[in-house]
This record gives C-alpha cells, structure tokens and sequence, in this order.
C-alpha cells in the first residue's frame, strides 16, 4: 500500500475562491523517494505543509479529493500523533529551533522528550540523530552560536530523532555546500523504510529520486520518473551546464546504453568519458 496517495486532490485556502493547490494526483510507495520541482512561487512549501499534516489548524484550508497519509485521511491526527510520524525540515533552520534550549543536545532531545520516551532511548536518538548529521561536536553548543549550515545540520538532527515515516525536506539544505547536501541525502536514502520528499529548485538534486513531480502555478503537471520530465521541467529549473549537456544528449539518443544519466557536474564529466569510450 502507497503511504502517501492523493487522488485528483485540491488544496483551498480559507477566504480564496479558487484552489492554491490542484490536480494532485500521485502515490508513493514506504521507502521510495519523491522530488516535487517547480518554480519560485508554484506551490512546493504549501503542498509541504499539507504533507505535514498542517491542515486545517496551521494551514487553514479546505480540501477536496483524496489526500491519505498511510490509508487515514491527512488532515485527521492530532498535531502530536502526526509528529512521531511525518517531519518537516524547511529552508530556514532557526524557525525550527525552539529557542529555549541551552544547548544542541537539549534541542534534539527535546521532541523525543515529548513523545514521553525513557532517557536511554532519548540518549540513543540524540546520538544516532546528530551523527547521521555530521553534528556530534555540536552537542555542548548553545544554538544561538550556530552557522547557518550548522543550525540547518542541527534542524534535520532534531527530525531524525522523532524517527519519522515520512521526512520533507523543502529546500532543508540551501545553507550547506552542495557536495555536504549530497552526502547528506545520501545517506537518508538508505535509511530503511525512511520516505522521503524533497521539493526542490536544483534538478540535479531531484533527478535521484524514484519519482519527480512537477507543479506549475499550484497545478501538478506530471508525476513521472525524472528521465521523462527533465525536458518540461528544465527550463524552469537550476541545473548545470554539464548536467543539461547529458540529459538533452540522452534524450537524443546519443547516450550509451547502461550509462546512467549523472546527477551532478562532476559525475556527468566521468559518465562523458564513459560515453566517449565506448
Ligand atoms: N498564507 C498565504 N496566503 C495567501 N497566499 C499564500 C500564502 N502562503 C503562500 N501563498 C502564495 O501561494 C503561492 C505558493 O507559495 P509556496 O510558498 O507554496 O511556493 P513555493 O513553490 O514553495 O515557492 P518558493 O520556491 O519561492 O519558496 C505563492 O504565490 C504564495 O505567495
């Protein structure tokens, strides 16, 4: 069973005569990885937030179709239920710190020291949490004396130890350096059964997920696999010269075979040699 299906779903806000969100329409399977793409302003952060689970009560709103979170309807759970279940992890990291913790250990422990765990299982999140992020030197440190890519670091430590189902990830990563991103989601992919969705301006980050969804002006456009859309969605996304070079090669047929199409500036120079040679 999909964990997240939407069926011919609109989003409206409270107060609007026409849906900000419309046309979605997707499932996505426990485990697998979705890249919802589109341009500034088209409706990523809002179906985020609906994701989240934000309906009605942070996003007023009325919704009409199918919206399910593993088979119940979205809007449904209460905030603290849905929170040991669904994570969000946005662009600007010190909106999600709470303010009030004297250190970064503090910080991590402080959603699991909601959901009324004993300490040792708290201690094990914290720990598990902040090395996946690269953050254990971090622990002693007051969050008010954090860098940007360290609080951003810090932020997705404070999802990993809720250990959600289902972790979104919009634009968590703008303030680290691309190749620390990369490591990153890397490693979160192969979390077992971890379901991820990242929504995305970067078509270089997106491209690695099992599925891409396109949304224009708060209508979704596609939902297929990345080799399929990259040619609509390009244009309005970032991407590198080199990257772009190898997908429009691709898409011409002058690809080889069993060469995958890279998702980075760097990979797409060994995959042209690989190319090249054969
Ligand atoms: N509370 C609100 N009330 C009315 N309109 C809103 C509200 N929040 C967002 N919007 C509008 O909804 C549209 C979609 O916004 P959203 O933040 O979802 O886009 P986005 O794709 O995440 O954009 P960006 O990449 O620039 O962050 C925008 O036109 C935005 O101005």
């Amino acid at each position: 069973m999909a964990l997240i299906r939407f069926a011919q779903a609109s989003l409206t806000r409270a107060g609007a005569t026409a849906p900000c969100l419309s046309c979605i329409d997707f499932a996505l399977p426990a485990g697998q990885t979705l890249a919802v793409v589109g341009g500034s302003g088209s409706g990523k952060s809002t179906l985020a937030g609906w994701l989240a689970g934000w309906v009605p009560h942070a996003l007023p709103a009325t919704e009409a179709g199918v919206a399910e979170f593993d088979g119940a309807p979205l809007s449904g759970a209460l905030p603290a239920v849905r929170a040991g279940q669904v994570q969000l992890v946005q662009g600007n990291p010190y909106a999600a710190l709470t303010g009030c913790a004297f250190t970064v250990y503090d910080e991590v422990a402080f959603g699991p020291e909601n959901l009324g765990l004993c300490e040792e299982e708290i201690r094990a999140r914290c720990r598990e949490a902040l090395a996946l992020c690269d953050a254990e030197a971090l622990a002693v440190r007051a969050p008010s004396t954090l860098s940007g890519g360290e609080a951003q670091r810090v932020a997705l430590a404070c999802a990993l130890a809720m250990r959600p189902r289902l972790l979104l990830l919009d634009e968590a990563f703008n303030r680290l350096t691309p190749a620390a991103a990369d490591r990153l989601l890397e490693r979160l992919r192969v979390l077992p059964m971890l379901t991820l969705v990242l929504f995305e301006k970067s078509f270089e980050r997106a491209a690695g997920a099992d599925l891409m969804l396109w949304l224009d002006g708060g209508v979704q456009r596609a939902c297929a696999e990345a080799g399929v859309l990259f040619d609509r969605v390009l244009p309005a996304l970032t991407a590198s010269d080199a990257v772009r070079a190898a997908w429009r090669s691709r898409a011409a047929d002058l690809w080889r075979d069993g060469v995958a199409a890279p998702c980075s500036a760097a990979d797409a120079l060994t995959r042209f040699a690989e190319v090249a040679d054969g």
